[in-house]
């Protein structure tokens, strides 16, 4: 078994097609934003306490009422089928089994009831929407997340438009394979089909008025960055916040979420979670430090559930809690919520 996610991403890369990997690897323009998730947390540095007699720790966090055993859920990710053929329905078991958050895409390759269905009752899940210009149909997603039993909605605010991915222009991807489609996007017209999810560029608050009307569900919006849009959301009834660039695929050079997510849990008094770049869990460590409740691993999952199918998803989400426990006891932190601000020191070399 690989010891590491990096040793999941070499597996994976072996095992996909060349088109595959790059679309999951893969970012906007010349990937700055991909590199600099990683790179900041390692410039990061952590500043230990010692002796303060900790014989076990608790990982566990709470999000909207929902107890979950460590501070990491799954970020959506689109076209699991892509990594493997069960695709979201072994994310989904794996993620049951680790007792933890899945946000499953809009973009899923499998319905969020089929999802909701595999996850079983021990699953804590989430659905991520694009909101789309016909009201309807959002409403329609909506109500699909609701009766499949989701205890929150994501709503991804960073997408206007398409990012600009040269990896997957120079490899022709753009469409799934035939036969293969995002199963939320069916049958919302009435005629059996299924529509293509739109990038909407005039969304604004407006809209996200509309949706919190539309639902009692917790709405969190994903892609926030800056902290008066932080604030901006809350005052419109937003109830949680996940700081995210995209994993770096939409717009280049765009902030280190890990140097964003301080600023934001400042200003709010909402959960606040960070995706991007998480691959260890000492980065898991520096993000509580900062503020956030929980992290978001995009990738991760995906070189997981491509290396070892449901399998391999249980052994990165449990690679990162053994991380997560052996960082929290070499900081001296006896759980999640004792992880303090002053851990945490710019890299001075
Ligand atoms: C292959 C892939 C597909 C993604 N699909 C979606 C999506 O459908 N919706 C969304 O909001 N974010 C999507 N994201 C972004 C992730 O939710 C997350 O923000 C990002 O992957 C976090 O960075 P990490 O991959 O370094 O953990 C996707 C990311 C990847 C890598
Ligand atoms: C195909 C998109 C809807 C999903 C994706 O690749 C992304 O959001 O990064």
């Amino acid at each position: 078994m690989p010891f590491s996610i990096r040793e999941f991403e070499a597996l994976a890369r072996d095992r996909l097609p060349r088109y595959v990997y790059d679309f999951m690897a893969g970012g906007a323009d010349d990937e700055v934003t991909v590199r600099a998730n990683e790179n900041a947390f390692a410039r990061l540095r952590l500043l230990p306490r010692v002796l303060r007699g900790r014989p076990k720790r608790d990982l566990g966090i709470t999000l909207f009422g929902d107890e979950i055993t460590m501070p990491v859920v799954l970020s959506p990710t689109a076209f699991h089928r892509l990594a493997d053929p069960e695709g979201e329905l072994a994310t989904a078991r794996a993620a049951a089994r680790a007792g933890t958050v899945m946000i499953a895409s809009m973009a899923s390759t499998a319905s969020i009831g089929d999802i909701a269905k595999a996850g079983g009752a021990d699953l804590a899940l989430w659905f991520q929407a694009y909101i789309q210009s016909d009201t309807g149909i959002t409403r329609t997603l909506v109500r699909r997340a609701e009766d499949a039993g989701c205890r929150a909605l994501v709503v991804t605010v960073d997408s206007p438009v398409f990012g600009w991915r040269e990896r997957d222009h120079r490899n022709g991807f753009h469409h799934l394979p035939v036969g293969w489609h995002c199963e939320n996007m069916r049958d919302l017209t009435g005629d059996g089909g299924v529509l293509d999810i739109e990038m909407v560029a005039d969304l604004s608050w407006d809209h996200i008025d509309q949706l919190v009307a539309m639902t009692d569900l917790p709405v969190v919006l994903k892609g926030v960055l800056h902290p008066d849009d932080a604030v901006t959301a809350v005052d419109h009834g937003v109830r949680g916040l996940l700081v995210s660039n995209h994993g770096g695929r939409q717009l280049d050079t765009a902030i280190a979420t890990i140097d964003a997510v301080a600023d934001i849990a400042a200003v709010v008094d909402v959960p606040v979670l960070v995706d991007g770049g998480v691959r260890r869990g000492t980065d898991v460590v520096k993000a509580l430090a900062f503020g956030a409740r929980a992290v978001g691993v995009g990738r991760p999952v995906l070189w997981g559930l491509a290396a070892r199918g449901e399998d391999g998803v249980t052994e990165v989400l449990e690679l990162l809690r053994a991380e997560i426990d052996r960082a929290l006891a070499l900081t001296g932190c006896a759980s999640a919520h004792e992880v303090a601000r002053d851990l945490v020191r710019e890299d001075r070399c």
